[in-house]
Parts: C-alpha cells; sequence; structure tokens
C-alpha cells in the first residue's frame, strides 16, 4: 500500500484529483465510484476541472434498498449531484435500489462488473472498517450482495437523513471479491473517527472482522489519509 499523508480533506481532494487524471491519461475506460462524505472534495476537484469522462463508464459501490434516483439519499441522487451533472459518463451504472427482487438484482449487477473490469476504483471507508457497505464478516471472495446494516453504520449515516428510522436497514453492495479484482484501488479516509479502522487497515491482521483489511491483498492500493486518521499508526509513512 502506497500511505499518503494530507493535511486535510481538501489537500486530499487534490491528491485524489491526480490519482483519477493519471488513471485517465494511463487509458481507464472504467472508474469505480463511491458515496459518502470523504470522495467529496475529489469529486469537487475533479468537476471544476477540464478532465473529460464523457467516453469511459463508471460503476458505484452501493445503494440504499428502497431508495429510487430521485430520493435525496439515494446514492444514485448523490452521484448525479457531486458529479454525473457536471461530468457526465458514456454509461453510468449503480445496483437499483427500486429493485426488491435480490437475488435478480445482485445477479444484473455481478454481470456489470464482469462486464466493465475496474481500472481505478475509489473507496471510503466506514468507522468499523467497512467498505462499499461490505461490513465485518463479509467473505473476502463475496460477490453483490444484500447487506443488512448494522447498528453502527444506520447511527453513523443518520446524520443525512431526518432520523434513525428513516435510515433503510437493507443495501445493495458490491463484494469484496469484486473490490479486489479493481487494478488499482484508491482509498481515502478523513477524521479521528476513522483512526482505528485506518490502523487496522494498514497495519493490522487481515481479517473479516476489519473489512477494509482486505486490501493488503491486493497490490496497486493507494490511501490518502488526513492527519487525525493517520493519528494511530505506529510509524511515519
Ligand atoms: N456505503 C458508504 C461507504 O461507501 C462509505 O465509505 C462510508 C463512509 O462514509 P463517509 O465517507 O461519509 O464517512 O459510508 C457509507 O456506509
Amino acid at each position: 500500500m502506497k500511505v499518503i499523508i494530507v493535511k486535510d480533506a481538501v489537500a486530499g481532494g487534490k491528491q485524489g484529483f491526480q490519482v483519477f487524471k493519471d488513471a485517465l491519461e494511463n487509458g481507464a475506460k472504467v472508474f469505480g465510484l463511491a458515496t459518502g462524505s470523504t470522495p467529496v472534495s475529489t469529486y469537487d476537484e475533479i468537476t471544476s476541472s477540464d478532465l473529460d469522462f464523457s467516453k469511459v463508464t463508471s460503476v458505484n459501490l452501493d445503494e440504499y434498498v428502497g431508495l429510487g434516483a430521485d430520493h435525496p439519499q439515494s446514492y444514485n441522487y448523490f452521484m448525479h449531484e457531486h458529479f454525473f451533472n457536471k461530468k457526465p459518463f458514456a454509461q453510468s451504472y449503480l445496483p437499483d435500489g427500486l429493485n426488491k427482487d435480490a437475488a435478480a438484482e445482485t445477479k444484473r449487477y455481478d454481470q456489470v462488473i464482469a462486464d466493465n473490469p475496474i481500472d481505478l476504483g475509489i473507496l471510503g471507508l466506514g468507522r468499523n472498517g467497512h467498505i462499499g457497505f461490505n461490513e465485518p464478516g463479509t467473505a473476502f471472495d463475496s460477490g453483490t450482495h444484500e447487506v443488512k446494516l448494522t447498528e453502527s453504520t444506520i447511527a453513523a449515516n443518520a446524520r443525512f437523513f431526518e432520523n434513525e428510522e428513516e435510515v433503510p436497514k437493507l443495501a445493495y453492495s458490491m463484494g469484496i471479491g469484486s473490490i479486489l479484482k479493481d487494478k488499482q484501488i484508491l482509498l481515502e479516509a478523513y477524521g479521528a473517527e476513522k483512526a482505528d479502522a485506518v490502523k487496522g487497515m494498514i497495519e493490522g491482521p487481515v481479517t473479516t472482522d476489519l473489512p477494509a483489511s482486505a486490501l493488503q491483498n491486493h497490490d496497486n492500493v493507494i490511501v490518502i489519509i488526513d492527519e487525525a486518521a493517520a493519528s494511530k499508526l505506529s510509524k511515519k509513512y
């Protein structure tokens, strides 16, 4: 893992932008995209630049079950607000949160991923070490699956909803096995509340208890973290 420590998320966004720019210039055709507050500074840099994504494809990590593209808290809505409305891709794929048939939807999405192998995938990091919505305990060879969100994830994500009751309890997520097939992975994490997960991801044992530790098994990972998120690491990087 290449670890880059920056002052804050704004500085991280500039580094993240550079990773996207390099990938595009090196011929990347498919970008794996994430939601959450973490990638916003990178997306802001990208959408205010002259990078052109109109001939490439995006494949998102996850979506809440039950929320459609017009729901302001859906990940589809988020992606349009923060990225696609300003920088459209040739095609953009997300799991369909309105498809109640989990078996059909996860199968469909696995086919999307198989047809569009990801060159660069961006990830955020849950406080409990989740990536996408792969909660602790998820197998490292998993494909797309329906996830029952943990209490801690529901509580963490409640800040975007009117109250905790409104947070969906289920999500569709790309699996860890699929994420590990990305040719290159960029993970960003900011803030002291991510410090334990960051330490486990970089220095801890590779264990399904901390999904992001699976990234130690990948040979092309760039981690961008701020000083607060890096504060529990045992050495300088
Ligand atoms: N499914 C998303 C993840 O993809 C994201 O990485 C995580 C962290 O969110 P944030 O970046 O807002 O801290 O939250 C959600 O659970």
